[in-house]
């Protein structure tokens, strides 16, 4: 296990959207539903996360951090996002402290 996992599960996933049969690949499944589908389950397993959370339950907080962060992966390689620019820019983050250099970030 290394930070290489990103990497690798969005590796699979693009080969998954491009060659892989729906009905036995999870990721050409929701791949062809579309984005719309993604998102539905990212909102889905970020309330998951939210309800483990207030349960207080580290094992499952756990899976459902893995479920999260699966869909969101799927949903950024729908949008043609590497999770290694997501991982550039919390590292570009590691340099910033408090509110004012936050400021410049972009806004919603
Ligand atoms: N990491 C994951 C992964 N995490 C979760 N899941 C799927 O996401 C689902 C989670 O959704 P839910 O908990 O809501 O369960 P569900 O109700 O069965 O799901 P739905 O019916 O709502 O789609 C699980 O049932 C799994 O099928 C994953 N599917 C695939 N991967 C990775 O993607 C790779 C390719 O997978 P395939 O495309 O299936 O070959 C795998 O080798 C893994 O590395």
């Amino acid at each position: 296990m290394n930070d290489q996992v990103l990497a690798r599960v969005a590796d699979t996933i693009a080969e998954r959207r491009a060659a892989a049969d729906p009905g036995s690949s999870y990721v050409a499944k929701l791949a062809a539903k579309g984005l719309d589908a993604m998102l539905k389950k990212v909102g889905e397993e970020a309330t998951e996360f939210v309800m483990a959370a207030k349960d207080g339950d580290a094992q499952k907080l756990t899976y459902e951090a893995a479920d999260l962060w699966f869909h969101s992966l799927l949903a950024l390689a729908e949008l043609g996002v590497r999770p290694e620019a997501v991982l550039a820019e919390l590292a570009r983050r590691e340099g910033l402290s408090g509110l004012a250099e936050f400021a410049s970030r972009p806004k919603e």
